[in-house]
Order: structure tokens, then C-alpha cells, then sequence
């Protein structure tokens, strides 16, 4: 072997062990989620985290999870929820996750934004998946991209009778939703050929390039902010998106990821809250008075950015306990995420006490 040959492959040993020199095409990126939040949680002085109850929520979590065997397997159980295991369900999520913001109202029960279907009233997250069955029994492709970029079929007077409520309220931000299937139709047609099958294969089995893919090609899927002068994103839809698809599939087909553990918490308004309840994360006093007396937040402002980053940290934190407490678990942000939603409804319609989540109304959660 030559010298020159020699000093070659060293140097190729000495890149790769510095993980130096050109990234490998085909390895899965990362969504910088995780290490934004993280930077948040090191730079917040208004959200704090609490090391003992999280420990304590772990060990709590852990064990109602494996007691009612929870698993991807659940999200499939929820009544509204599509079972079939082919391109309808990819259409529904996506259509669904598209639109999953802002459902929080400030009427009563009894008057806030609901959908009627089959018999019951829904409201929340459950009132756009009940709008979207509705619609399909109704006869309207709402889950087709191709009819969303159709302005001759897709008017706002046909949006709204597939959103319309049976309450006084119609559904919050409804121009924006219309807004965004529109925008998702016209890009979806102009770089996928009007096929969200052909998006998730673009994403060859990477969970963090299906991300990636979402935020860089449609705007209404980039969940970013600004904090301390450092651009963070929390692409919270891009990535339900992706864990929807995941547990509605069980892990195959178009749910099959080589990557999904890079997947984080989905920073909206509903597990802050839970976790909050947990003692999880805890709020400085103007923040908690400003929560309490029901105030907004803007979006962007640095409460927000606290509260949305410091969640996601506290929940990879969890994440970190239990598989301390059980190495071969299979728990991951994701159904720890799923859990902690549910727990929540749980919670709100057993009535019990819990701080009010904070109101940002905006399109990315
Ligand atoms: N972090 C997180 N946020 C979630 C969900 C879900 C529903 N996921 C279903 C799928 C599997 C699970 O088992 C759930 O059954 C909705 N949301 C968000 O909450 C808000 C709606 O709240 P409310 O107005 O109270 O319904 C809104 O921002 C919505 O985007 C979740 O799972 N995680």
C-alpha cells in the first residue's frame, strides 16, 4: 500500500470517527425540534420544569399505560377515528392534520362551536373529525386534495355547510382552514401530482424527512418562532401528522418509519395543560395570573415559546424516566403525547379542576 493510499484511508477513518466530512444522502435528517426545545427549557425564566414530579408523572404514566395497554393500537379504537388501512385514511389524516388548530372557545358548553353526527355533539379536536365523516357520508370529497384546489366545487359556501356547527358559533378561524386546504391542494397538485401516497413515498420511511418535506413545501405546516434571537421550530401539525399516520397503521405500510422515536410531543394547548396539572411545568406569577384570568397570548411571544418548548422538553424528560424504569419499553414522545391528551378529556369531562390552557389563537395548534 503507498504512502498516499495509506494517508487516505486514515483520514477517512479520522473523518467519520469526528463525524466530519460529506453527510450520507440517505441518512434519515433530524427536525431540530428536540434540540430547540431544549434550547427554550435552558433559556426560560418564566417556565420551569420540576424534575421530582416528572419523575413522579413517569412512574404514574408508565403504569396506567401498561394497566390499559396503550399502544398505537388505541388511536384506531376512538370511535371517529378511520380503521380502513389504505390511501382513505392517508386522505382523512392529512385532511385532518391539516385543520387540527384552535378549537378552544370562550362560550359555554352549551354554546361553543360543535358538530352533530350520528346522534352526539362534538366538540374540540373531535368536532373536526366528526365534520369530516359527516361530509364523507354526505357524499363530498373533503378528503380528496384535488378537490380542495377546485374552485368551482370547493367554495366557501360548500366549506361552510361541511363545518356547520349546531350551536350559534361557527368554527374558529374558519378563512384560515379554507385558507390552507386550498394552499395544500395547489401545492400538493403542483409537486405531487395531487397525491399525498406520492408525499409520504417522497419521504422514503423517514419520519423526520416526511417533517422536513412538510415544513420546507407547505407554509401552513411551518410552526416555527423566534426566541432570543434564535429561530425554533415546533412543526407541531407536520409532525401529528406523521405519528397519526404511524399509529392508524400500526407501524406498516404508509405508518412504517425507520425513525419515528425523533417524532416529539405535539406542542398545542391541551398537554401544556396537563402537565401543568401534573406539576410537571409550573408558571411564573404574572404568567399563571395572566392564564387564569383567561387573557391571550400572542402567537410568537416568548410566554408562548416557553410554554410550547419547555412542554415538548418535560415530555422527553418523561420519556427518559421510563425507559429508565423499563429499558426495552417501546413508549415513545409520541404515545406518552397521545396519553396525556386523552387523560386530559379524561380529566375535563370528569370536570375536574385543572388550570384553563392558554389562549393563542392561531393556525399551529
Ligand atoms: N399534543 C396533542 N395535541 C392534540 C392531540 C389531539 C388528538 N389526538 C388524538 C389522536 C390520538 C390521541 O389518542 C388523540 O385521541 C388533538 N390535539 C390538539 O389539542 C387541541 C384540541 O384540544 P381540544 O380543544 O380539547 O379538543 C388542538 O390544539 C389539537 O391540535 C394529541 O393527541 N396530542
Amino acid at each position: 500500500m503507498s504512502d498516499d493510499e495509506v494517508d487516505h484511508e486514515l483520514l477517512d477513518l479520522l473523518r467519520k470517527s469526528l463525524g466530519w466530512g460529506p453527510k450520507d444522502p440517505n441518512a434519515p435528517p433530524e427536525t431540530g425540534v428536540l434540540k430547540d426545545a431544549e434550547f427554550i427549557y435552558n433559556n426560560s425564566v418564566d417556565v420551569a420544569l420540576d424534575m421530582r414530579h416528572t419523575k413522579v408523572a413517569a412512574i404514574e404514566i408508565l403504569k396506567q399505560m401498561e394497566e390499559q395497554r396503550y399502544s398505537t393500537k388505541t388511536w384506531t379504537e376512538h370511535v371517529l377515528h378511520p380503521k380502513a388501512k389504505d390511501e382513505s385514511t392517508v386522505n382523512f389524516i392529512f385532511t385532518m392534520d391539516l385543520l387540527n388548530f384552535s378549537f378552544w372557545s370562550e362560550k359555554s358548553e352549551g354554546e361553543r362551536f360543535a358538530v352533530r353526527y350520528r346522534d352526539q355533539r362534538w366538540t374540540g379536536y373531535w368536532s373536526l373529525v366528526a365534520a369530516l365523516q359527516r361530509a364523507l357520508d354526505e357524499g363530498i370529497p373533503i378528503t380528496t386534495p384535488s378537490f380542495w384546489a377546485n374552485e368551482e366545487e370547493c367554495t366557501d359556501e360548500v366549506l361552510r355547510n361541511i363545518f356547520r356547527p349546531d350551536t350559534e358559533e361557527e368554527i374558529p378561524l374558519f378563512e384560515e382552514r379554507a385558507r390552507c386546504l386550498r394552499e395544500a391542494g395547489q401545492i400538493l397538485e403542483e409537486e405531487f401530482d395531487s397525491s399525498v401516497a406520492i408525499l409520504i413515498d417522497d419521504a422514503k420511511h423517514s419520519a423526520a424527512r416526511l417533517v422536513n418535506i412538510l415544513a420546507d413545501r407547505f407554509p401552513c405546516f411551518k410552526d416555527e418562532g423566534k426566541f432570543e434571537r434564535k429561530k425554533v421550530r415546533f412543526l407541531k401539525r407536520a409532525q401529528i401528522f406523521v405519528a397519526d399516520l404511524w399509529a392508524a397503521f400500526d407501524g406498516e405500510g404508509f405508518g412504517q418509519f425507520t425513525d419515528i422515536d425523533k417524532i416529539t410531543m405535539f406542542a398545542d394547548y391541551r398537554v401544556p395543560q396537563m402537565l401543568h396539572s401534573l406539576g410537571c411545568i409550573s408558571y411564573c406569577p404574572p404568567l399563571e395570573k395572566h392564564i387564569r384570568e383567561l387573557k391571550p397570548i400572542t402567537s410568537g411571544h416568548s410566554w408562548e415559546l416557553q410554554i410550547r418548548g419547555c412542554s415538548i422538553w418535560a415530555v422527553e424528560l418523561i420519556r427518559r424516566e421510563i425507559l429508565a424504569l423499563r429499558p426495552n419499553s417501546t413508549v415513545n414522545a409520541i404515545l406518552i403525547d397521545f396519553f396525556l391528551y386523552d387523560l386530559a378529556k379524561k380529566k375535563e369531562s370528569a370536570g375536574e379542576e385543572v388550570i384553563p390552557h392558554h389562549r393563542t389563537r392561531s393556525i399551529w395548534y
